[in-house]
């Protein structure tokens, strides 16, 4: 009988997972930690291969297929002899042993979730798998980057993760939402049958250096275009609502639920909250105080209104986000800036 960490219920499991090789607790094994971080080349992902390669006793692998990410973003690692970069598909089996496997590899824009959807449920739901069969052959345990989406459109403000979430289960937006919906399931029915250690992070808006120009996302076209002095380009209403977290806040919480006895899901992300009207005004002030706001269209099943509940990360992690948009942003339009080629006036 394994014990479920999460509600300290108790399940029958299959078998326990494996101790990892005994070559780890050789005298003479070099690395204390060998990390896996698939999607690591993409952008929290890079953040956070930064922070674990700070410690000198992790050896981290990435796994990328570049679809979002890119080698520009590891450059500072290539060559590291504690570092390895692989192109592979998570949707194909992984056969390598490691001791923690952060599990990030999904396209995380909307723009680019829906550019394939089809792959992109393949991606959650069979990539999910592929990295928990890795888990389970190598006794690992494994962190899952799930969203504010499994919330769907909430009717609860702010979400905590008691609540279980308004989702479309047939629209454009569900190969993500239903995808990591389905990746959590997988990820408590690993437990719960083989004893796999798991974590679940639940990542709301997250923003910062490194974010594709071209993402798709808020953050990165407000700067985007104000730096280019393009209309800022708000979708309607504009009433709508976002909670946007800083990326380094985001990586240390990563690796505290990791790294702590709760298995989740816990929110992590920061609770300021701001309608995207209230956010392109503070980009304009902030940037570039000539430039328009303009409203445009917007697109199916948007969620009016998001923001975490972190009383569970607050008090499970002691964790809570340090960094203020207005702090926040400054230092993504210095990454953007040098990105694009335009220096500030
Ligand atoms: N950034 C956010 O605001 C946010 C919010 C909630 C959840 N998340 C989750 O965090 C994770 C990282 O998000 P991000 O913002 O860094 O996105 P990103 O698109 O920059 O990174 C995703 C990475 O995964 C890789 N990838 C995609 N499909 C793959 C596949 N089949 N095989 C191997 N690699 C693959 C991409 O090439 C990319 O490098 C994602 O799982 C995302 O769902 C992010
Ligand atoms: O140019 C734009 C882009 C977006 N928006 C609006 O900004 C809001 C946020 O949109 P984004 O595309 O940045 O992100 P979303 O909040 O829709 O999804 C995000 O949140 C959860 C994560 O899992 C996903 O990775 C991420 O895509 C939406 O209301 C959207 O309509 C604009 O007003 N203008």
């Amino acid at each position: 009988m394994a014990k479920d960490a999460s509600n300290g219920q108790n399940h029958v499991t299959t078998k326990p997972p494996p101790e990892p090789s005994p070559l780890r607790k050789a005298k003479f094994f070099q690395a204390n930690m060998r990390i896996l971080v698939t999607g690591g080349a993409g952008f929290i992902g890079s953040h956070l291969v930064d922070k674990l390669m700070q410690n000198e006793k992790n050896e981290v692998i990435v796994v990328d297929n570049y679809f979002t990410g890119s080698k520009d973003n590891l450059s500072q690692w290539i060559g590291h002899p504690r570092f390895e970069l692989k192109r592979h598909d998570i949707t194909e089996p992984l056969l390598i042993e490691v001791d923690q496997i952060y599990h990030l590899a999904c396209p995380a824009s909307p723009i680019f979730y829906k550019y394939n959807p089809v792959k992109t449920i393949k991606t959650n739901v069979i990539g999910t798998l592929n990295m928990l069969g890795l888990a389970k052959r190598v006794g690992a345990r494994i962190l899952l980057t799930s969203t504010s989406e499994v919330y769907g459109d909430p009717l609860v403000h702010p979400q905590d993760e008691t609540y279980w979430g308004n989702v479309n289960p047939i629209g454009v937006r569900s190969c993500y939402d239903e995808g990591k919906r389905v990746a959590e399931t997988l990820m408590f029915d690993y437990h719960r049958q083989h004893g796999i250690e798991i974590r679940i992070a639940r990542i709301f808006n997250t923003y910062g250096p490194r974010m594709n120009i071209d993402d798709g996302r808020v953050v990165s076209n407000f700067i985007a275009q104000a730096i280019r002095d393009e209309p800022l380009t708000v979708q309607l209403p504009g009433t709508q609502t976002r909670s946007f977290c800083y990326v380094s806040d985001m990586v240390d919480g990563l690796i505290r639920l990791m790294e702590g006895d709760n298995a989740g899901p816990i929110n992590i992300g920061n609770p300021g909250e701001f309608t995207m009207l209230e956010l392109a005004e503070t980009v304009k002030e902030m940037i570039n105080p000539a430039v328009k706001i303009i409203t445009v269209e917007n697109t199916p099943d948007d969620p009016r209104q998001r923001k975490p509940d972190i009383t569970k990360a607050k008090e499970l992690l002691g964790w809570e986000p340090k960094v203020k948009l207005r702090d926040g942003l400054p230092l993504m339009e210095d990454d953007f800036r040098k990105r694009i080629g335009i220096p500030r006036k």
